[in-house]
């Protein structure tokens, strides 16, 4: 496809995306279904190209006027686009755009962004949140608007840091900033592709995971956990559960446990490919007998709580603009169950892990207080020392801390990473 029919299919898929209540992919697989002409290199133009103007699209209509003009603002201040090459695409026969008019030509040069308008990136009800959350809002929305590296955890019960990242540095892979488990391949830059890792040996032998480094140092705040039994409460499918295993050196015991069996499929062939041997996965298919019998006897309970996912609109823009403020409150009801059932499974002297990877006091602070009131034989104790405890982990002491003493909070425009906010707590009876 040439640059113009690349343009129109973001800019229909776009135009999809504000009419229907589904995610991007669901348009952007509708799209894809009536275009089998398009190759692998026009589906990643297009598809990142309606990602990046879904990360600042508030400042970009504002400027653009529609959607048309966003995507031109974008291609010339986000991808760096000469002026000329947009306006060739656009006026492209047969299948461009349609030719901008002198006006929108006009507007090309203004700049769309600027720190006192980067509100516009994210939804209304969510700033004064966000303004619980941050002094500098501008610059936390400015970071969140980034796209973001691919993050790799090296699993060691396969490999090491270096020999992962010397398989990896032809992808330009790095060391993590914190994460001394970690590995970075920068963003692909505009039209570019990011390297696909699943096809990689080194992913194909187990070696590496992907996961945000906020991810990977979320699961470290369980602490030293060689031998010990370990219940991941919401384990999806199954990121935490692999960090953990590794932590545990195959020793000991982790339950893996979902409410929804279908979340759970993909646990089984990832331990798999992970070498991980003391894995028991919990589906609730099999009743509740198996998991009943944890009560009181873990080690750890490590609580990956279902939740808004402000924390990762950075890779998910769309993500942002369906939140909605029921949908918060219904999430910070689940988390409260979540909290309150996952906390039966904890033993006397042992640790109840509280993650989300939202930035909201709401889903967070504001949730432990309210599980404090009714439980309150748990202590917070600290989830950096228990971080710092794994000797898996750099530079902890610059990371910001929350309203509640010993919690961790981690954002894209503090510590590079996904938002996360991390709480541990320590049942003392
Ligand atoms: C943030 S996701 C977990 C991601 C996963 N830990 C990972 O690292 O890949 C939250 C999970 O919590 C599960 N969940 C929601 N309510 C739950 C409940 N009451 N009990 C257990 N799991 C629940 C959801 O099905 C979802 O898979």
């Amino acid at each position: 496809m040439r640059d113009g029919g690349r343009i129109a299919a973001a800019i229909e898929i776009l135009d999809d995306f504000e009419t229907r209540r589904v995610p991007l992919k669901v348009c952007i697989a509708d799209w894809s279904r009536g275009a089998r002409y398009a190759g692998a290199k026009d589906r990643a133009f297009i598809s990142g190209l309606a990602l990046d103007v879904l990360r600042r699209k508030g400042s970009l209509l504002a400027a653009g006027g529609n959607l048309r003009g966003a995507v031109a603002l974008a291609l010339h201040h986000m991808w760096g686009w000469p002026k000329e090459r947009i306006i060739e695409a656009y006026a492209e026969e047969p299948h461009g755009p349609g030719a901008l008019s002198e006006a929108r030509k006009a507007v090309l040069e203004e700049p769309p962004f600027s720190p006192e308008t980067n509100f516009r990136d994210v939804p209304d009800f969510t700033r004064e949140l966000l303004e619980r959350v941050t002094p500098d809002l501008s610059a936390e929305i400015a970071a969140a608007s980034q796209r973001a590296p691919i993050d790799l955890r090296v699993n060691t019960l396969k490999s090491d840091t270096d020999r992962a990242l010397k398989a990896l540095s032809p992808e330009k892979a790095v060391l993590s900033a914190r994460s001394f488990t970690g590995l970075r391949i920068p963003a692909p830059s505009a039209e570019s592709r990011g390297p696909a890792i699943d096809i990689h040996p080194a992913y194909q032998k187990g070696w590496v995971e992907v996961q945000d480094e906020g991810s990977q140092l979320a699961a470290l705040a369980a602490g030293s956990v060689e031998g010990a039994q370990v219940l991941d409460y919401c384990a999806g499918g199954g990121g935490k559960t692999l960090a953990l295993a590794a932590l545990m050196k195959n020793y000991g015991q982790i339950h893996a446990y979902d409410i929804e069996a279908r979340r759970l499929a993909p646990i089984f062939d990832r331990a798999r490919r992970a070498g991980v041997r003391n894995l028991q996965v919990i589906s609730p298919f099999e009743g509740e007998e198996k998991l009943t019998a944890l009560k009181g006897k873990m080690d750890v309970v490590f609580v990956d709580a279902p939740c808004s996912g402000s924390g990762t609109w950075r890779r998910k823009p769309d993500t942002k603009w369906r939140l909605s403020r029921p949908q918060l409150e219904k999430r910070m009801e689940e988390q409260d169950q979540v909290l309150t059932a996952a906390a039966e499974y904890v033993k006397p002297g042992g640790q109840l892990i509280y993650v989300t990877c939202s930035l909201f006091v709401e889903e967070n602070e504001d949730r432990i207080a309210a599980f404090w009131q009714q439980n309150q034989q748990f202590m917070v104790s600290s989830a950096r020392d228990a971080m710092i405890e794994t000797g898996l982990v750099n530079g902890l002491e610059t990371l910001p801390k929350s309203g509640i003493e010993g919690t961790l909070r981690l954002s894209p425009a503090t510590t590079g990473t996904d938002g996360f906010a991390i709480t541990r707590l320590t049942r003392t009876k």
